[in-house]
């Protein structure tokens, strides 16, 4: 195993109010790793500092040497004046190969949008340029803050087995903030629990047995295999 980024001991607070604290993650290569937890745990600060983007107030981050990151944001402005065709977003910042945003978009399954604009994108075709722009400088770490907003359940469930398909193919380590507690239960390593502190951590099976993960998501406490229930019927004479 190589490990791609080991933080020990962070801790981070703001106006009096501790953020993170005494926070252990290691992050291997070719390990998909999931932070869960309620709104306003600290996930995306988090993020943050372990991409190196905000400087904790304490504790040690050790990165393997020439780490490359490639992080799909929670949010992306663009702006609604200036059209821009995918091919062109993922030639910024910096111009790529146009045989290399091929092989991205072909990867993640929308190369027929090359010549799209971004504007016009469906929120899941717009996750799934996002994520092509995460894997263009054939990143050792793929950072996703809740990569499926915005994408309805089918496209959810098709856009995770895509990141697990990423993952086994190039060999890389994820880190993936999400909600989404059934898709995540079945389809990490390694999931780790935040509310301040890091509540519990561990394979999905273990961590769902946590107390405190109970505490936290109660209602969600029967997870580990993702089954579908209808609580609807249909009727066919309301379709026609
Ligand atoms: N620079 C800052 N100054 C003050 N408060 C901050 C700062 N950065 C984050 N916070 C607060 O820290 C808490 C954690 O924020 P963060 O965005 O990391 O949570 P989160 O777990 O990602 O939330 P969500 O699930 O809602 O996206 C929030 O209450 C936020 O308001």
């Amino acid at each position: 195993m190589t490990t791609l980024i080991k933080a020990s001991g962070l801790g981070f607070s703001r106006q009096e109010k501790q953020i993170l604290d005494n926070i252990h993650v290691t992050l291997e290569k070719g390990s998909l790793v999931t932070l869960i937890g309620p709104n306003g745990a600290g996930k995306s600060t988090l993020v943050k500092i372990l991409l190196g983007i905000l400087p904790p107030d304490c504790g040690q981050i050790e990165r393997l040497s020439g780490l490359k990151i490639g992080y799909m944001p929670q949010k992306l402005h663009i702006d609604n004046t200036m059209p821009l065709t995918v091919s062109r977003f993922l030639s910024l910042p910096q111009k790529q190969p146009a045989l290399r945003i091929e092989q991205v978009l072909n990867m993640t399954g929308v190369v027929h949008l090359a010549n799209q604009y971004v504007q016009k994108l469906s929120g899941g075709e717009m996750q799934r340029v996002l994520l092509s722009r995460a894997l263009i400088n054939e990143p050792d770490l793929l950072v996703l803050d809740e990569p499926v907003q915005g994408v309805d359940f089918t496209g959810e469930v098709a856009l995770y087995e895509l990141i697990q398909r990423i993952r086994d193919e190039l060999g890389c380590g994820i880190l993936m903030v999400s909600h989404d507690l059934h898709i995540v239960m079945a389809k990490t390593d390694q999931v780790l629990c935040l509310n301040h502190h890091l509540c519990c951590s561990g394979e999905p099976e273990t961590v769902s047995q946590h107390p405190e993960f109970r505490q936290l998501f109660g209602h969600h406490s029967s997870i580990g295999v993702y089954t579908h229930h209808h609580d609807h019927h249909h009727h066919l004479s309301e379709q026609g």
